[in-house]
């Protein structure tokens, strides 16, 4: 049901070609996998994703929780059919959102008591209940219920946060029981290297088929990241999936697969996209920048994307200056295209040991002067 086979380690970094397969279909890694948080990728239909090359989604629990609700998504017979993907489906278990998105919250042992951001009534979302939501959904790949700590935090926060999330990844796996889900545990440690490895030596130990590290991408210099990164990979088994959570820039891209990442989604390209912000080879452009205003160019003249072949900067800073809302799809149909076409250069690259070069010859281009 669920298979990771590793096909090549770089020589000269940790990166490596993989393949996922799970029962919605195979995943070729290094993956970028593009949010639709509220079963949608904003702005696009699941035809415009798959036409993107989009492998597979992520959802989140949180969200569908809320809205619609479980009732609804179990008698439609869940996620994949509710919104029409046939693809993989990965969901993220609440953890972050639960933290990030609901004012105020108490964490117990047994779980975490909130108050929904929509209408602020009283909630409660503990590892079985995580477990349960993303059964209904139906994904390919769930996440186990954690507490991602914010940054930053003292070490005995640190430590007593990512105890519990230990002891939450096992209460998920003992109430995990759908042979078709791989569940995946997320690695927890906060910004501290010895937490790192107790984290990650305890969930490897309980052996989840998948990975993810957790608690970073939350404000941290990316240097930072870059060095709890380089060092959690180590402890993480080569011959299972490794997911870095909410990562989504190329730079970010590039880091994380340079230390052993396999897979990652952030919300940014579709987010900045929606306010005119676009990624090109020559770096990011602002559409709505007056210098565009008579630049009948391409968003950018490498991309092989829908709106790059048919449409020109004069015209997405006019779609975003009278916020007309093709220029939200257009602009994200770019930076989705953007980010999947830049996963399968990069796994071209490591194909044919190219990748170090691949990535100084892209931050030269992209203007990052690293
Ligand atoms: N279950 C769970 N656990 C995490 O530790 C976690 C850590 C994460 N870190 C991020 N960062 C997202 C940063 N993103 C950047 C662009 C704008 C919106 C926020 N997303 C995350 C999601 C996560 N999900
Ligand atoms: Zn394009």
């Amino acid at each position: 049901m669920f298979k990771f086979e590793l096909q090549k380690t770089a020589k000269d970094s940790k990166a490596r070609l993989g393949k996922i397969i799970t029962p919605h279909g195979e995943i070729e890694t290094p993956i970028f996998m593009p949010v639709g948080t509220r079963a949608t990728v904003k702005t696009m239909t699941p035809e415009e994703v798959k036409d993107l090359g989009a492998q597979i989604i992520l959802s989140n629990t949180y969200h569908l929780f809320l809205k619609p609700g479980m009732d609804i998504i179990e008698k439609a017979g869940g996620l994949h059919k509710f919104m029409n993907w046939d693809k993989p489906i990965l969901t993220d278990s609440g953890g972050f959102q639960v933290f990030s998105l609901s004012g105020n919250r108490k964490i117990t042992e047994e779980g975490v008591e909130f108050r929904s951001h929509i209408d602020g009534s009283k909630k409660f979302i503990s590892p079985e209940v995580s477990i349960d939501i993303q059964n209904t959904l139906g994904s390919d790949i769930i996440m186990a219920f954690d507490e991602c700590a914010p940054y930053p935090s003292s070490y005995e926060y640190i430590y007593d946060s990512m105890m519990r999330t230990t002891r939450w990844a096992e209460r998920c796996k003992a109430h995990h029981t759908r042979e078709d889900q791989a569940l995946f545990g997320i690695i927890q440690g906060g910004m501290y290297k010895d937490l790192r490895e107790i984290s990650a030596k305890d969930l490897v130990s309980m052996d989840f088929p998948g990975y993810a590290v957790g608690g970073l991408s939350v404000g941290e210099p990316l240097e930072i990241m870059n060095e709890v990164l380089d060092h959690t990979t180590e402890f993480m088994p080569q011959n299972k999936p490794r997911y870095l959570m909410g990562v989504g820039s190329p730079d970010y891209l590039f880091e994380a697969v340079e230390r052993g990442i396999d897979m990652a989604d952030c919300v940014l390209p579709t987010r900045i996209a929606r306010n005119g912000t676009v990624m090109t080879s020559q770096g990011k452009l602002v559409i709505k920048n007056a210098k565009y205003k008579e630049d009948f160019s391409p968003l950018d003249p490498e991309c092989d994307c829908y709106t790059c072949r048919n449409y020109s900067r004069a015209y997405m800073r006019h779609l975003f200056n009278v916020d007309e809302i093709l220029g939200l799809r257009l602009a994200t149909i770019h930076n989705l295209r953007f980010l999947i076409k830049l996963m399968e250069d990069i796994r071209e690259s490591i194909r044919g040991d190219y990748f170090l070069e691949f990535k100084s010859d892209f931050y030269r281009k992209y203007g990052y002067n690293k």
